[in-house]
């Protein structure tokens, strides 16, 4: 766990507990012992700290016991013997609170320096709160602690929280200056006895508000300034009381268990598992030399460039060269900006855009692993799209659809490779956005599959295996949560009562501000177009499509000229077309009140809660019947769709997370409540699943095991 090498006068201790040397329990033991042992051999006159391959990634998370790191820097700072830090890839939380424990700091170029504290729930409460602005000054320490953002080694020697940066071994370097500085005095040298500069300046309003923008509804970022805060004015013992006692207030939170799993089940989210029983474990992938994009839209663009950005050489197809022209145009432009933010060098972009190539139509596709087809979303028009690249592509090449919502199957039925058609559904922007949802039709085969995850983390996302069916997993809950949210209107709330509620609840926009940046009018197509699929012509007094509730108020306001924030007005008011804040509006009220009256809706005042709960209670229950039919393999890939698809609030840990922790018993019991109001939406009818898990208190980690248990009966 820490390996103790004795070497001319210097005790090297290195952490070797892999993947990344989180300081759990054999950890801290260790490096405890190891200090002890060399402070007491009389031949060792200095002390080095590092860690195999990287340093210290901080506490293990699933392992927060004795002794605590807390007690393992004061030994460490309080040493006679100078102790250097010699880091190498990570220094973060407790491990960061470690080496500025030490009274040295020699960091390797390409090391990384942060405290994500934050992003768990807690605070570095091993000192890190005191130690930290008394190293870096108040201004620096108040950005960095609540952020949790990490620093490179460059950044972190400019701050001073480094003494020296090297380019070879960080180790070797380390223990040649250990040397050379056996028995010099180390007052100066404790960063607890150094007094916090800057502390008479005001940064605290303005960092607290960035905090509560950045990380909205998280209680540590706020408890981490007003701790770094007042420690700065009190002397270091005093300031180590106060972290002590805040430190109780983010332990006990709910929020440290929510984010604790949202890290994980994100890491768990991308290890597939089928119905079959094939999974990660058993089906290697097949790698993506090329690939070809059909479509030059946001969409087909965006896609075109995460890969570009992975160095997989790419061709963008259109059928039509004035849409390819603009398509590669944008795509330009988009690169042209990252350089002029120097996010990347003009030598990168064209190395990028070297991989670029184009074509119009199919035809020069006969050697390409792979062709994702990005067009808008039209079955008949994606059915020939595949059809003509079957023939054209060879019997190998994988055929996938980006879409958001519609059947792979149907798709997949137009090619005579039905194994290797699966569905991507990228976010916008695709080039940015970490979610990748990788749908699998019922012919889909596993190899398929594990190459569509294969490929996600390649280019940078966190792929996550669904079944197919309307909307797959995000999209299918978010469609009871927008109905919902429309329902609300017409009963009684104004749209900002919604949003308010929504926004309170920690998502960044309400659902009424996110329809008026996509566009009502999209979403009024998709319900003419649901509704002529179903054969049922739409009138104005229209109120049930197949038995199911419906609501026109968006059609009345598109009808009024409201497409949203692009003509200046949807559900608010924006001043002009383009314009970005939303102001509350007269009109658009008047014609929610008069949509209202011409059906004979009588409005009435609705309750906080009943927003609240009508808004994320649908959600949820879908989310239950998602995993009861297979559609998600586990609760975890649900929630991590939910926390980087759609912002959900991260200290919730995710819709199934909060279920959970609210209490499955609660959640069904108000299900039931609204179902018995509601029965015209087949949202409200109770998940079989919910109910035996709320009936049986089983564990969440125990769910899957009831679900499948359920599916074989
Ligand atoms: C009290 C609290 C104190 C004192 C703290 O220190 S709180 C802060 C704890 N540390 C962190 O929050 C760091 C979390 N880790 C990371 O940010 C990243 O893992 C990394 C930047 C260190 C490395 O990233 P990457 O190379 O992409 O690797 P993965 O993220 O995929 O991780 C590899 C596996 O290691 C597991 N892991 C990572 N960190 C921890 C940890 N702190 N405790 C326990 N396990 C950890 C992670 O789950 C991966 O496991 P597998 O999925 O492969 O099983």
């Amino acid at each position: 766990m820490v390996d103790y090498i004795a070497r001319d006068g210097v005790a090297l201790l290195q952490v070797n507990n892999p993947p990344v040397n989180a300081l759990s329990h054999h950890v801290r033991v260790a490096i405890e012992e190891g200090l002890k042992k060399a402070g007491q051999d009389p031949r060792i006159k200095s002390i080095v700290i590092s860690g195999k391959g990287s340093f210290i990634a901080g506490a293990d998370i699933k392992d927060v016991s004795k002794p605590t790191i807390l007690e393992l820097c004061d030994l460490i700072e309080s040493s006679g013997k100078p102790v250097v830090a010699a880091i190498k890839g990570f220094a973060l939380g407790g491990g960061h609170e470690i080496a500025i424990s030490c009274h040295y700091r020699i960091a390797h170029e390409k090391s990384k320096f942060g405290f994500p504290e934050v992003d768990i729930g807690i605070l570095p409460a091993a000192g890190g709160t005191q130690r930290f602005p008394r190293l870096v000054g108040l201004e620096a320490a108040l950005d960095l602690i609540p952020s949790g953002r990490h620093i490179g080694a460059a950044q972190a020697f400019k701050l001073g929280i480094v003494d020296k940066v090297v380019r070879g071994d960080a180790v070797e370097e380390a223990v040649k200056f250990a040397k050379s500085i056996a028995g010099e005095p180390l007052v100066d040298r404790r960063t607890s006895q150094r007094p916090v500069m800057g502390a008479e300046n005001a940064f605290l309003a303005a960092a607290v508000k960035l905090a509560m923008k950045k990380k909205k509804g998280m209680i540590a970022p706020i408890v981490c300034l007003s701790v770094s805060f007042m420690g700065s004015l009190l002397p270091f013992e005093q300031g180590i009381q106060v972290e002590a006692a805040e430190a109780v207030v983010v332990f006990t939170s709910g929020q440290m268990g929510a984010l604790q799993y949202a890290f994980f089940a994100q890491r768990a989210a991308p290890k597939w598992l089928l119905p079959c029983g094939a999974s990660f474990k058993t089906v290697k992938g097949r790698p993506i030399r090329n690939a070809a994009v059909i479509g030059a839209g946001t969409m087909g663009t965006g896609i075109t460039m995460a890969m570009l950005n992975a160095g997989i050489p790419v061709t963008l197809v259109e059928q039509d060269r004035k849409f390819l022209d603009k398509g590669v145009s944008l795509l330009k432009l988009l690169y042209a900006g990252s350089v002029s933010l120097r996010k990347i060098t003009q030598d990168q972009c064209d190395a990028i855009l070297s991989k670029l190539n184009t074509a119009v139509g199919y035809k020069s596709l006969t050697n390409v692993d792979l062709v994702i087809e990005a067009v808008y979303e039209n079955m008949a028009l994606k059915k020939q799209i595949f059809a003509e690249l079957d023939r054209i592509c060879p019997p190998e090449t994988f055929l996938w659809t980006n879409t958001s919502a519609l059947d792979i199957d149907e798709i997949a039925s137009a090619t005579r490779r039905p194994d290797k058609v699966l569905g991507t559904h990228f976010f916008v922007p695709a080039y940015h956005m970490k979610l990748l949802e990788n749908v699998r039709g019922k012919l889909t085969s596993a190899e398929t599959v594990a190459s569509a995850q294969m490929f996600g983390t390649r280019i940078g996302k966190i792929p996550v295996v669904v079944g197919n069916c309307h909307g797959f997993v995000g999209n299918r809950m978010l469609h009871k949560y927008v109905y919902e949210a429309d329902f609300l209107i017409e009963e009684g709330c104004w749209p900002e009562d919604v949003d308010m509620v929504a926004e309170n609840f920690g998502l960044p926009l309400g659902p009424f501000k996110v329809r008026d940046l996509s566009g009502l009018d999209i979403r009024v197509r998709g319900l003419l177009e649901q509704a002529k699929a179903a054969g049922i012509e739409i009138n104005p007094a229209t109120r049930f499509l197949n038995g199911e509730r419906i609501s026109l108020l968006s059609k009345s306001l598109v009808d009024k000229g409201h497409c949203g924030r692009k003509t200046g007005r949807g559900f608010y008011n924006y001043g002009k077309p383009g314009g970005k804040i939303p102001l509350n509006d007269r009109f658009i009220k008047d014609v929610i009140v008069e949509y209202c009256a011409e059906r004979g809706i009588e409005r009435r005042k609705v309750a906080y809660q009943e927003i609240e709960e009508r808004l994320f209670l649908p959600l949820i229950n879908e989310g239950f019947k998602i995993l009861e039919e297979g559609i998600a393999s586990k609760p975890e890939d649900i929630d991590t769709i939910w926390l980087l698809g759609y912002a959900w609030p991260r200290h919730t840990g995710g819709p199934m997370y909060y279920a959970n922790m609210v209490g499955l018993d609660k959640i069904y019991n108000r299900i039931c409540h609204y179902n018995e109001l509601h029965k015209h939406s087949a949202h409200w009818q109770p998940s079989l699943l919910l109910k035996k898990l709320a009936a049986s208190k089983t564990p969440m980690k125990d769910w899957m095991e009831v679900a499948q248990a359920s599916s074989k009966l």
